[in-house]
């Protein structure tokens, strides 16, 4: 059958950890071939983002076209989408390709604080890519942008949100737990009616720039390879859970995880 292809629909990452750079190094540690289209160039280290250079709705469609007429996808994630015409074109020709497989992941600010996507963009993210997803995987702020500012802080709050998500048309919902407190970190997904949790130890680090970014591009890697969705997170959290218990002290602010440490696998689940 060939090797899976994943692509990925995000913006640059100059510092490595996050956006474009933290998705093909997870496509090739997850043994499918990456390919991308880049949506804005972020000049970014561990410290913050200090400029952001959005492409041109052109540029991306172009990408898009080259990608996905010559090679295909078994499967895309989106990353940062930065403006309601590049969500809109994305939309567009990915429905047009009928590119299975899509995962959502909203990303709107970064740890720095540094928006990456603009506040009008939400609309056509809902309206537009939501519908069309396997999959939407927000944090939790991110989870309660999509949802008018409703708060969510706990697990019970978090499976609520997922069932409002899913009603307003997204196939299946993961919220991740990463900025709740407690020892574990929990992330909860709402597939086909069914509630899944996924747990792990939380690690006492500073060092998780990228952790968004891996994640998706890691369910996306499994579900190009056949899994099912469950069984797509549950690889996924197992990764990145490795990741970030091995994460890296690189630069002097927020280091970046660590794409590799799967490979030597140490069991930090629940
Ligand atoms: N300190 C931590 N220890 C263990 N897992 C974490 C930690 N922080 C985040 N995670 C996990 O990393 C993944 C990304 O979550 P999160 O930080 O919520 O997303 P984002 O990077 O988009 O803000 C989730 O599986 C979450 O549970
Ligand atoms: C280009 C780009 N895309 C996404 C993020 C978010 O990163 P995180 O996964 O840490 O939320 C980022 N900082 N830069």
């Amino acid at each position: 059958m060939g090797m899976r292809k994943t692509l990925t629909i995000a913006g640059s990452d100059s510092g490595g950890g996050a956006g474009i750079q933290a998705d093909l190094k997870t496509f090739q540690e997850r043994d499918v071939f990456g390919t991308s289209v880049i949506t804005a160039i972020t000049a970014q280290n561990t410290l913050g983002v200090h400029d952001v250079y959005p492409q041109t709705v052109e540029a991306v469609r172009s990408q898009l076209n080259a990608v996905l007429s010559d090679i295909g996808a078994d499967s895309v994630k989106t990353g940062m989408l930065f403006s309601s015409e590049l969500i809109v074109a994305v939309s567009e020709i990915i429905k047009a390709y009928q590119v299975p497989n899509l995962v959502i992941d909203p990303v709107m600010i970064a740890k720095g604080g540094a928006s990456l996507l603009q506040k009008e963009a939400i609309l056509a993210l809902k309206e537009k890519l939501l519908p069309i997803g396997k999959v939407i995987t927000p944090n939790l702020p991110e989870a309660s942008e999509l949802l008018n500012g409703q708060s969510i802080r706990s697990v019970d709050e978090m499976e609520q949100a997922a069932k409002l998500l899913h009603q307003s048309g997204a196939e299946s919902v993961l919220i991740k737990g990463g900025h709740l407190e407690g020892a574990t970190s929990i992330d909860v997904l709402y597939d086909q009616g069914r509630f899944y949790h996924y747990e792990a130890k939380r690690i006492d680090t500073k060092h998780t720039h990228g952790t968004g970014c891996t994640y998706s591009a890691c369910i996306a890697a499994e579900l190009a390879k056949g899994q099912s969705l469950p069984e797509a997170v549950s690889i996924a959290k197992d990764f990145i859970t490795a990741a970030i218990t091995h994460s890296l002290s690189i630069g002097e602010g927020i280091g970046p995880t660590n794409h590799a440490a799967y490979r030597h696998f140490v069991s930090t689940r629940i």
